[in-house]
């Protein structure tokens, strides 16, 4: 069985790689970073060591890679000879994948009508439902057609935490030992052969919303309110009990919504919440703020880890003043590394506060999230 992933970063090496060679694939990675590409094929493996107490190194055996820079052509090969394709690039990186995928689907579907399915791994809900509208506007008709029949794009929900890594073998990657990977398997072609690991089930909404809302809104949180008590990593802010009780109370107004919406049992979702605290915490992983506040407009952006909680919160009733909080913590994220929030403060410069904050989150200014946020916005800054 054949995988090409796209994205040979932290979890596509650390998670999407390691479970699909260790399920029998031959995964080829696709990558725009030269040094991981050359390395991946002239090595063939690369180690995944467990953030525990253990701290127990697998050898991920069986990859190669391409550069989708300078070797297009055969990146598209790759996909039309694969029985999966999986993405870890970022969601707003999939526009930058659909042209190749679009041409290896085209040469697939020309010449036959083996199952493919096309898995987008990415913090996002519907991820692979986007990179499908990406990928169709490039098929001609005849493709298209086909592609309807025997390509499928199944959403999906990933969750395991792997920081930004600093060994000195690059491929090395240091993942926490949580992992789940769940899939909708109603957007599956039927007959499909599951991938050992993975959890298929029929509704992926209540997954990916408990996912995105608890462990990234969550982490979100930590990540905003820890970069404005000045600390630099997450295990740092974790430390601090009034900190922690504050993303506390952002993951009790996420996880009434949950409840209310998805039926979960209030005692199984306060431990989950828990759980999750734990793993914010775990000491065997560095995880820095700036990369888990990375990007806070497409963090703040309606349909995200905070203004979606946000809004279900408002519409059914329920608080949403801490994720507010949350949210005046993004508009205050100065992280100068960060190109979305050197763009965030240029915004705020130019336009004010109040008015970023409706450009991004598309709240209007008189709506009472908004007015909620710019009160906390207010208090923090
Ligand atoms: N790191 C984590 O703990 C988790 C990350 N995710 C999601 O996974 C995705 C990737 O995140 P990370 O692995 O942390 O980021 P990363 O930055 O480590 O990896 C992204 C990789 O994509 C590559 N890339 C960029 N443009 C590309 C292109 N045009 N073609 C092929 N490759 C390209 C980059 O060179 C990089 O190696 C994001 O959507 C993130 O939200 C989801 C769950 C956990
Ligand atoms: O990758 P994003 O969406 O920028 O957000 C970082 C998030 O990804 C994770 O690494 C895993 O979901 C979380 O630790 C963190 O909340």
């Amino acid at each position: 069985m054949k995988a090409v992933h796209f994205g040979a970063g932290n979890i596509g090496r650390g998670f999407i790689g390691l479970l699909l060679s260790q399920a029998g694939y031959e995964v080829t990675f696709v990558d725009v970073n030269e040094a991981f590409v050359t390395q991946l094929k002239e090595r063939g493996e690369y180690p995944v060591t467990l953030a525990s107490d253990g701290q127990e190194t697998v050898i991920v055996k069986n990859v190669t890679a391409l550069s989708s820079v300078t070797h297009a052509d055969e990146v598209a090969a790759a996909i039309a000879g694969a029985d999966l394709v999986t993405t870890a690039v970022g969601v707003s990186i999939l526009k930058h994948i659909a042209g190749v995928l679009a041409d290896g689907i085209s040469r697939r579907v020309a010449v036959s009508s083996a199952p493919l399915h096309v898995i987008a791994c990415e913090n996002a809900i519907g991820g692979s439902a986007q990179l499908k509208e990406l990928v169709y506007v490039k098929l001609d008709e005849a493709a298209r057609a086909k592609a309807e029949s025997s390509v499928a794009f199944p959403n999906a929900a990933v969750d395991r935490i792997v920081p930004l890594q600093q060994h000195e073998d690059i491929l090395k990657v240091v993942v926490e030992p949580f992992y789940e990977w769940v899939v909708d398997a109603s957007q599956m072609i039927p007959g499909y052969t599951p991938v050992e690991g993975v959890h298929y089930v029929d509704n992926l909404e209540p997954y990916i919303e408990r996912k995105l809302f608890t462990v990234n809104t969550g982490h979100c949180s930590a990540a905003y309110l820890g970069f404005l008590q000045g600390y630099e990593t997450i295990q740092q802010a974790m430390e601090d009990e009034a900190l922690t009780a504050k993303v506390r109370e952002v993951l009790e107004e996420t996880g009434a919504v949950l409840i209310q919406k998805h039926g979960f049992d209030e005692a199984e979702h306060s431990k989950y919440i828990d759980k999750i605290l734990e793993r914010f915490r775990n000491p065997a992983l560095t995880d820095e703020v700036s990369r888990v506040g990375r990007s806070p407009l497409r963090k703040l952006s309606p349909s995200d880890r905070l203004v979606s909680p946000a809004t279900q919160a408002y519409d059914r009733g329920l608080s949403y003043t801490a994720l507010t909080r949350s949210m005046a913590g993004a508009l205050l994220f100065k992280a100068g590394d960060d190109p979305e929030a050197v763009e965030l403060q240029a915004v705020i410069a130019e336009l004010g506060a109040e008015a970023a904050l409706t450009k991004y989150t598309g709240l209007a200014a008189d709506h009472p999230i908004h007015q909620a946020a710019m009160e906390q916005y207010a208090k923090l800054s």
